[in-house]
């Protein structure tokens, strides 16, 4: 599918019918084994739908915000003390922020052995009762919930947002007139002696429009994740019989003329004026009225929207408050395209200059870094507590 118009028809408007995955090939099933991404429709899709709504709304991603905070601050010192590994900072920002909400630890460096023995570590972890433990506490089910589904959300959760935000800094750096306007905005409501923090979000429609942009100029899964139909339908004229596959083309769609003018070009400016969160745009009802389609479609609408996009804004707004992020002279230029092989395609590493602002940003990111609390233990001392 690669009209916007056809997308909401089919995916949205007969969510119903097209709500169901193709059958999974052994490859995918090894790549992610028994995920709801991939899960097809029926009885068993509508209970771990129902389970992950639980542990990925609005109400439980308000309780994880304040580790999104806590380790955003964290990623700016790191990125302040060695900018050249920004792949692994963002990384283990969006490990630790998922591993703090599903087990209440968080991950303080990658390299710990945990990472490299992560499904172990998770059987283990998953068998006690750790302090803090976000989601729990609002949703006990999830103490009986199995490895595969805690898994699952871990994957999803990690996987996403780092490369999400990879190609955010590859963007950022091709397009500097648009993190200027941005850092001016910055500037003029945050001022320079904190960092932006969550209450500042009504106050700052560039940064929103810029992480807007950002989805839809790369959006994460370039060729979607396919849909699948249940029922057989006539659709302008045309049977599309069941099980038909829909693979909505996110690239193409986020390209659609009819919506975007100059789809080619990066420009924030063309979202100012929409204030609407990308939750809410995916349910109205014009699909000209719609934001961008990186979230996907209908009943299979990404589920951690809510926990994806305060992660987004934490990383976004504070990195441009402290850093100019730019291509390094003599390279080959940055190529939004370069991506890995595989489900969810990472950036291909690239280089990009990550500099402080101004002495006064060094100064309030380190501190801010000294000052951070948080509730949860660090793995490395949980292990020991075993
Ligand atoms: C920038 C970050 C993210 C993007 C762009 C994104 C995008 C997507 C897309 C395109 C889909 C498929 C939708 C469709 O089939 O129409 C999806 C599904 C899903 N995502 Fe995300 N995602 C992100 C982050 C996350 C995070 C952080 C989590 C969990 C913590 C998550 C959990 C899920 C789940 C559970 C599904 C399966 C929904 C279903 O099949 O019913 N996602 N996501």
């Amino acid at each position: 599918v690669t009209k916007l118009r056809d997308a909401k028809e089919l995916m949205d408007k007969r969510g119903a019918i097209f709500s169901d995955r193709p059958p999974l090939n052994i490859v995918v099933k090894k790549v992610w084994p028994n995920m709801l991404p991939l899960k097809p429709a029926g009885e068993g899709f509508r209970l771990l739908r129902r389970v992950y709504i639980d542990l990925l709304g609005p109400k439980t991603s308000l309780a994880v915000k304040k580790y999104q905070e806590y380790e955003s601050r964290m990623m700016l010192r790191d990125l302040y003390k060695t900018p050249e590994a920004f792949r692994a900072h963002t990384e283990r920002f969006s490990t630790s922020v998922i591993f703090s909400a599903v087990y209440g630890v968080r991950i303080s460096r990658l390299d710990y052995p945990i990472m490299h023995e992560l499904f172990d570590i998770m059987k283990t972890t998953a068998n006690f009762v750790l302090p803090g433990r976000v989601l729990v506490d609002y949703v006990p089910i999830l103490e009986r919930l199995t490895l595969d589904i805690l898994k699952g959300i871990i994957d999803v959760g990690s996987e996403t947002t780092s490369s999400m935000m990879q190609s955010i800094l590859k963007v950022l750096a091709m397009n500097p007139e648009a993190q200027k306007k941005a850092q001016e905005e910055l500037d003029q409501v945050v001022g320079h002696s904190r960092l932006p923090t969550w209450e500042d979000i009504p106050k700052l429609p560039y940064i929103r429009a810029l992480i807007k942009e950002l989805h839809r100029f790369a959006p994460l899964l370039y060729i979607g994740v396919p849909h699948a139909s249940t029922e057989d339908i006539t659709y302008k004229g045309f049977t599309v019989p069941k099980t038909t596959i829909l693979l909505p083309n996110a690239w193409a769609l986020s390209r659609d003329h009819e919506r975007y003018q100059d789809p080619d070009t990066f420009a924030p400016e063309r979202f100012l004026g929409d204030d609407i969160d990308s939750y809410t745009s995916a349910k109205l009802g014009d699909y000209l009225k719609r934001d961008h389609i990186s979230y996907g479609w209908g009943r299979r609408l990404c589920q951690g929207i809510h926990l994806a996009e305060n992660s987004l804004y934490m990383q976004v707004s504070r990195v441009l408050w402290a850093f100019d992020v730019a291509t390094i002279p003599g390279e080959p230029p940055l190529n939004i395209h370069e991506k890995d092989d595989g489900f969810i395609k990472k950036p291909k590493p690239f280089r990009v200059s990550i500099t402080p602002r101004s002495d006064e940003a060094v100064q309030v990111l380190l501190q801010s870094a000294e000052e951070a609390v948080t509730d949860l233990p660090d793995a490395d001392s949980v292990e020991m507590a075993f």
